[in-house]
């Protein structure tokens, strides 16, 4: 395990033309379990996230989803360098921060912000509403004390707050407000990436559409790129034309929204889907059909071998347990990683992925992990072969 400082191996366009702002390649982290005593060794780790690559492009926006304890939160805090990961690269803008120290990271605060689950709990209740919008000018020094006042009162105004109540404290306001007081600060600094990990879960559903659309507000305003971290895939789905979903530390399927969404083509996406009431199916009084995952998420810190959603995979086969899938492109703007990638009924029964149970190629071309963006060719599923547009 080490900390590439090196320019990502994939440094280039995704299949979009749209230059990436984040490129994130292998990104692992992994920590450390202590014995208990005294001497307190490492006995082992938690395998966070491992091995993960995506884009977001300038200005776009990635929703980033899996069930509790898969890492996406872990992800966030890796690429605003809240945690330094112990594998991968994190190219912003083209260079790799992933291995930057705290003096190099100071300006890269200003462009890469995170919004949090629990605004109760991430503001500071000591401070007023102008103290913790303020706070971040004051620390870079962008204006001097005269400045930041009114700046503190634009921002206000700009999430759709009264900026007379510049002077009150957090609890003086409700939660879907003290998300925006949230929102104002992470905008204070004018960054280019904002994180929002989870931003509406914590709120009642009544208010999730608010700061739902004033995100999307913003992010039109002011040209901003999100990752946008959720736990369904009916939140990220009216903000983010592309979707990665995240099982025990690793992508399992990353597709763009009408892809994923009509076409999901992993058995996990296809279970996490079947769980999202689908608007159009219940309009002609249908519904889609439940699909139950046996047992729990496995730890992170033991996680099977081969294909981690194996032990909770309806059409899990030998191989599964042997071989990894690698993230393959199936798609001008979707990959999946399964070795019996398909739509839901007509999963293949030999592997596509081109591997044996052996770990050997089936004839066919052996399939390999794709890189953090999309290529101009992949791999058509229906004939086994590689294509393009
Ligand atoms: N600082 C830490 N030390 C040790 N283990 C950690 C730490 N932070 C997270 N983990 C573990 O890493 C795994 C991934 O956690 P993470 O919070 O990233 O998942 P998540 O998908 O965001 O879940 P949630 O939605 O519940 O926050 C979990 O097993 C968690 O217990």
């Amino acid at each position: 395990m080490s900390t590439t400082s090196a320019a990502p191996k994939h440094a280039r366009p995704s299949g979009s033309g749209v230059e990436p702002i984040l490129s994130v390649e292998d990104l692992q982290m992994y920590f450390p379990v202590k014995s208990r005593g005294v001497i307190r060794r490492t006995i082992g780790h938690v395998q966070a996230v491992d091995g993960v690559s995506f884009e977001v492009p300038k200005g776009g926006s990635l929703g980033l989803v899996g069930e509790s304890g898969c890492g996406k939160s872990t992800t966030g805090r890796l690429i605003t360098r809240l945690y330094k990961p112990t594998g991968g690269s994190i190219g912003f803008e083209g260079e790799d921060i992933a291995g930057f120290s705290p003096r190099q990271l100071m300006p890269l605060r200003r462009e890469i912000q995170m919004i949090f689950q629990d605004p109760a709990t991430s503001l500071n209740p000591r401070h007023t509403v102008g103290q913790i919008i303020g706070a971040p000018l004051v620390i870079h020094k962008i204006t001097g004390k005269d400045g930041v006042m009114p700046r503190v009162k634009e921002l206000l105004e700009i999430v759709g707050l009264n900026p007379e109540h510049v002077n009150r404290y957090p609890h003086e306001f409700s939660g879907g407000q003290r998300q925006r007081i949230g929102i104002a600060r992470a905008l204070t600094l004018q960054p280019k990436l904002l994180v929002a990990d989870e931003p509406v879960s914590a709120l009642d559903v009544s208010i999730q559409a608010q700061v739902i659309n004033l995100l999307q507000d913003l992010q039109r305003e002011f040209d901003i790129a999100f990752l946008f971290i959720a736990h369904d895939l009916a939140i990220v789905r009216h903000f983010c034309p592309e979707i990665a979903v995240m099982y025990l530390g690793k992508i399992v399927e990353v597709a763009d929204r009408e892809s994923l969404y009509t076409r999901p083509l992993h058995p996990y996406t296809q279970a996490l889907l079947s769980a999202v009431p689908d608007v159009r199916q219940a309009a002609v009084g249908g519904r889609r059909e439940r699909i139950r995952l046996q047992g729990d998420v496995p730890s992170p810190i033991n996680p099977p071998s081969g294909c981690r959603f194996r032990t909770r995979c309806p059409i899990a086969k030998d191989v599964c347990a042997k071989v990894e899938p690698p993230l393959m492109q199936v798609g001008p703007r979707h990959k999946v990683a399964c070795h019996f990638a398909g739509e839901l009924g007509h999963h293949p029964a030999v592997p596509v992925t081109g591997i044996d149970v052996e770990g050997a190629a089936t004839g066919g071309t052996v399939v390999e992990s794709a890189g953090p963006g999309f290529e101009d060719t992949w791999l058509d599923l229906s004939t086994g072969q590689r294509t393009g547009a």
